[in-house]
């Protein structure tokens, strides 16, 4: 089953932020309550962290029970540990050195220089070892339902490490892959493929800037999904494109129903 993209759009990057940040605390405490517990799939990227800071921020962080959080990883880029572009350290910076999270729970891919040695397709194995070792019968998949899955998306239409007519967008087995040659640096990298994202309940899209007009344009009239990777992207019960109002500057105005101001 997948579902309908909804789109909704926000004044500007930084209202985007704090509206997700506050759809978001409401989805883990909800799936907490329903639960015990729930996992959320992190994106890199300027709006990801831009989310991850306003959570920072947001009074309302306290409601989450952080110690029974998951937290996995869309795609990173494959650099040394600590390295200041790896999507982590960059997560860590924005939020997860601020909340008392459960190590066990926080759930990094493998960076260049540790225990793969520079072996990306190692490491993406192993990723995928771990998500498999995280699916409960109930999931019917290889990973986890993750609660939410994160992604930005890139002026070319790309999610995770996801690019325009690369060979993973044709991946039907695995659920984690290595990257080469990606377009935007580094061009190594580790990434979840298609199957993988769409085992999330929830799969939302983060687009915000006049850079990202003609991508979220192109994803949600239409295109295909070798053409427009974002365009795949979809979750079980929901696919959620979350916009500011210059990066919904090309859609028809049928696609969302709140009007600009
Ligand atoms: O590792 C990465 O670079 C990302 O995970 C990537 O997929 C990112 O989310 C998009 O490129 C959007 O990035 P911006 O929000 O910075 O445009």
């Amino acid at each position: 089953m997948t579902s309908e993209p909804q789109v909704l759009v926000h004044r500007d990057k930084e209202e985007l932020a704090e509206a997700v940040a506050a759809r978001l605390i409401t989805r883990v405490v909800d799936a907490q309550s329903a639960r015990g517990s729930a996992s959320v799939v992190l994106t890199g990227g300027r709006n990801g962290n831009g989310l991850l800071a306003a959570l920072a921020s947001s009074k309302a962080r306290g409601a989450i029970d952080w110690s029974r959080l998951d937290l996995w990883w869309g795609d990173e880029r494959f650099l040394p540990e600590g390295d200041p572009e790896r999507n982590a350290t960059q997560a860590h910076e924005a939020l997860l050195d601020a909340v008392p999270l459960d190590p066990a729970r926080v759930h990094t891919m493998a960076a260049s220089d540790g225990a793969y040695a520079g072996d990306v397709e190692a490491a993406a194995e192993a990723y995928a070892t771990e998500l498999a070792a995280a699916a409960r019968p109930e999931d019917h998949a290889r990973v986890p339902s993750f609660d939410v899955l994160l992604l930005g998306v890139g002026p070319d239409t790309h999610v995770a490490s996801l690019f325009p007519e690369h060979p993973a967008l044709h991946e039907t087995e695995r659920t984690v892959v290595g990257v080469h040659g990606a377009p935007k640096p580094p061009p190594t990298r580790i990434t979840l493929t298609l199957p993988a994202i769409r085992a999330a309940q929830e799969v939302w899209l983060l687009a915000a800037g006049e850079d990202k007009a003609d991508a979220t344009a192109l994803a949600l009239t239409g295109a295909g999904e070798l053409q427009a990777p974002a365009a795949a992207a979809h979750g079980r019960r929901r696919t959620l494109w979350l916009l500011d109002e210059a990066a919904a500057g090309r859609l028809p105005r049928a696609l969302y129903p709140r009007a600009l101001s």
